[in-house]
């Protein structure tokens, strides 16, 4: 459907990830006219959405609401995963949260001290944290029986924790305290359906009468007249041909109007390239491609800010082992093949093991590491049922807050997105916490009766093991990419870091605003959904208290 000329919004969101659709409820709520741009199709039942294995056939639920499916992101990503970047991405209605596992974690106090700037300090961000929680509350026992199932990859690592000096303790109950702690993994699913801002933020927006959302719809490229926006080119995805989508150009309410990107790390930094705002070697290859360049905005309005750079993901690192006691359950062969106690339990009671996120998470740890450097580095252990035999877990090594190697992502001719500067272990000392860490949980695990290390093996060298795993997103990705649009005062148009400012405005325009992982200066300790819907409640509030327009 082409655009209504005619009609114009206050606010155009682009993207409905963690970031875009809290944020759009806000702004809505706040009496504004809202559009909500998603470039994917619908995903949970709740919205529509169709993709689902014969045994939810009649039932309002989709592959996305199930948690025991997450697993078939891997499994088949067509039409889910986004296709213009080279790293796995949620691109349909929830972004990642309509994709990931659900895990769920109030932000360690640093992760706000630590990384951001003034004004979004965790005593900034406590109110804002109570409000997503007093929506999102999660669980860490998501089966609607209150039984946790198949636990006993669970206990077999805990036993390791627990003679190493870990306290096991309810992680959200204790977020400042994650270091030498454990706990079950927590989860936004609530009757046992993954929840999130699909199931929250984004029903009351709908029910406004001023909130609309269009999916399908791919917002190719801002208009603007120097650093103001008019409105949003775009595309409808793949020709209509993945559903009713919308074309041509729509615009804000002239003067007045806003237009907040939440496109996420990869997203937003490529329509803001295409719009003639970025380094100039990246507004370059956008003016020389085949898409994009004869109608590229003139070389006069480029707008020179560093975006793509101080890309960051955890460092990844897997290591794997091996009890008797282990069990392993096959959640790839819940969409083809399931065991039919398994599904009638899901659908007569919400219950059992399909109601757990794929593949059986066990206990999620934290630690930190004080570097020969003097900086204090977060590790989150995560570990799961899966591995190279029955009886295997895998446990990965997340590093998270206080890392200092960064990354970068790059647009390309065919205006695909790539990471050309994987931020893995650039800097010695974070690679020094890796290969502590790693050693720490080697001697812990190790006091388990009968556990047998497959990765690394029990004689291997730390050092090596670690140097012998690559630096890729293949290999160390987390899928938890922040940065390419940071904030900060430090204005990126004369030699800064920052792209936007206090108030996820862009540096240089007067009405354009950045709201989703890309804004993250540096990692926080967790997986950070959570995180990212508490800076969009403060982006909005932000926001919402700026005078239209606002100063250059
Ligand atoms: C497989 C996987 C597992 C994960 N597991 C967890 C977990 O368990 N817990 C956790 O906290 N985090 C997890 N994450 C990370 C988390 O989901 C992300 O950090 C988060 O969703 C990022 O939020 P965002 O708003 O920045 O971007 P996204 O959530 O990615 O949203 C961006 C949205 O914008 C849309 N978009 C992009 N470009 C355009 C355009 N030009 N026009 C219109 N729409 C556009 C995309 O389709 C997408 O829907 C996981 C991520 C993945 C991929």
């Amino acid at each position: 459907t082409p655009a209504s000329t005619s009609q114009t919004y206050d606010y155009i969101v682009i993207g409905s990830g963690a970031g875009g659709i809290p944020i759009a409820d806000r702004l809505s709520e706040a009496g504004h006219s809202v559009l909500l741009l998603e470039k994917g199709p619908p995903s949970s039942g709740r919205w529509n959405g169709t993709m689902k294995p014969a045994w939810l056939a009649g039932t309002n639920l989709t592959r996305f609401d199930v948690p025991g499916l997450f697993n078939q992101i891997w499994a088949d990503p067509t039409g889910v995963a986004c296709e213009d970047i080279d790293v796995m991405g949620g691109c349909v209605l929830g972004g990642g949260t309509a994709v990931n596992s659900a895990l769920w974690w109030k932000p360690h106090p640093r992760d706000w001290d630590l990384n951001f700037p003034s004004g979004w300090k965790n005593s900034d961000m406590t109110k804002h944290t109570d409000t997503v929680w007093s929506r999102i509350p999660g669980t860490y026992i998501p089966s609607k029986d209150g039984k946790l199932y198949l636990q006993q990859g669970f206990d077999t690592v805990s036993k390791g924790l627990d003679a190493a000096g870990f306290k096991q303790l309810v992680p959200n109950d204790h977020p400042d305290e994650k270091n030498f702690t454990y706990g079950h993994s927590t989860f936004f699913i609530e009757n046992a359906e993954r929840q999130g801002p699909l199931a929250t933020y984004l029903v009351t927006a709908a029910k406004r009468e001023k909130f609309q959302l269009w999916t399908n719809t791919v917002a190719r490229r801002l208009v603007r007249t120097g650093g103001h926006i008019t409105g949003v080119e775009l595309e409808c995805n793949k020709g209509g041909s993945v559903g009713p989508g919308h074309s041509g150009t729509v615009n804000v309410t002239p003067g007045t109007g806003r237009v907040i990107l939440s496109a996420g790390t990869f997203g937003s930094a490529k329509v803001l390239l295409r719009s003639g705002i970025g380094p100039t070697d990246q507004l370059n290859i956008v003016k020389s491609s085949a898409t994009d360049g004869a109608t590229m905005i003139s070389s006069d309005q480029w707008i020179n800010l560093p975006v793509g750079y101080n890309l960051n993901d955890h460092v990844g690192t897997d290591i794997q082992i091996s009890h008797p006691d282990v069990v392993f359950y096959d959640f790839y062969g819940a969409w083809s093949n399931p065991i039919k106690a398994d599904t009638d339990a899901y659908l007569k009671s919400r219950s059992g093991i399909l109601a757990q996120v794929a593949p059986n998470l066990g206990p999620i740890a934290w630690q930190q590491i004080k570097g020969s450097d003097g900086g204090i580095r977060h590790i989150q252990w995560q570990s799961r049922v899966e591995g190279r035999n029955k009886n295997a877990m895998t446990i990965t090594q997340y590093l998270g807050t206080g890392t200092v190697s960064r990354g970068r992502v790059v647009i390309q001719s065919n205006l695909n997105t790539r990471v050309s500067i994987p931020p893995y272990l650039r800097d010695q000392y974070d690679k020094e916490a890796v290969i502590q860490g790693i050693e720490f949980m080697k001697g812990a695990l190790s006091k388990v009766n009968g556990l047998t290390w497959i990765a690394p093996t029990a004689s291997q060298n730390i050092t090596a093991f670690v140097n012998s795993i690559p630096a890729t997103p293949g290999s160390r990705g987390s899928n938890h990419w922040i940065g390419s649009c940071t904030i900060g005062t430090d204005d990126g148009r004369t030699g800064g870091k920052a792209v936007v400012d206090l108030d996820t405005k862009v540096y240089g325009t007067d009405n354009l605003f950045v709201v989703d992982a890309s804004i993250f200066p540096g990692i926080t300790t967790g997986n950070p959904s959570a995180a990212i819907i508490i800076a969009a409640e403060r982006a909005a509030e932000r926001i919402l208290a700026l005078k239209s327009p606002t100063k250059l």
